[in-house]
């Protein structure tokens, strides 16, 4: 399977960590975004949203690292990460469109700005990313992982998101379900070495 990506990319890093837990071989092929890779004819052929990452499985083209995920999990029928039973199910979806639309989105808009177009900090977007943080750590009440006792896609994809955070400067000690959550999640989701080396590459645009 080819796999578009960069290692400082959040997204990227979920479904590699995806890919470690199911035991899937990906072939890497960095796309070099600051160079305008993604908006090649070749690339735009496969994905016309031009976003990484983007899976090519035998000329199948998958963008969204959540559905990515999911697939790689369905593929390899890795079924603990996620589970079949509705409820259960239910909840893990919650958990990654919340990750998807309110807790990355919340550090895209406070610090892409400042990050790549030299805006000054808003304090404003920050609270809004406090608030985002609250309401994970909310969850994480009485729970294990972010879905329940289980490690499943949702902490995998989760944890992709708060690293990026936490190497952002973001003071996680203030959520301390989350802080507690995220030590664990160091320790036990496959593949989480190959998030961190992503993370530091991602520190670099800080400097
Ligand atoms: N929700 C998407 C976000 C993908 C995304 O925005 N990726 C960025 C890099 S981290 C990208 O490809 N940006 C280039 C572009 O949008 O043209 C996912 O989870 O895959």
């Amino acid at each position: 399977m080819d796999f578009y990506y960069m290692p400082g990319s959040a997204p990227c890093r979920a479904v590699q960590m995806t890919a470690a837990a199911v035991g899937a071989e990906l072939n890497l092929k960095f796309l070099n975004l600051m160079a305008g890779e993604h908006m090649k004819p070749d690339f735009l052929a496969i994905n016309p949203q031009h976003t990484i990452p983007t899976l090519v499985d035998n000329g199948f083209g998958l963008w969204e690292s959540r559905a990515i995920c999911t697939y790689l999990i369905e593929k390899y029928g890795k079924e603990s990460l996620f589970p079949k039973d509705p409820k259960t199910r239910a909840i893990i979806n919650q958990r990654l469109y919340f990750d998807m639309g309110t807790l990355y989105q919340k550090f895209a808009d406070y610090y892409y700005p400042q990050l790549f177009a030299k805006a000054p900090a808003d304090p404003e977007k920050f609270k809004a990313m406090e608030t985002a943080m609250g309401f994970f750590n909310t969850f994480l009440e009485g729970n294990k992982y972010a879905a329940g006792n289980d490690l499943t896609v949702a902490d995998i994809c989760l944890v992709a998101t708060i690293s990026t955070y936490d190497a952002a400067g973001f003071d996680l000690s203030k959520f301390p379900n989350v802080a507690k959550w995220f030590e664990l999640c160091k320790k036990t989701v496959p593949g989480y070495a190959i998030n961190q080396a992503g993370v530091d590459e991602f520190k670099k645009f800080f400097n």
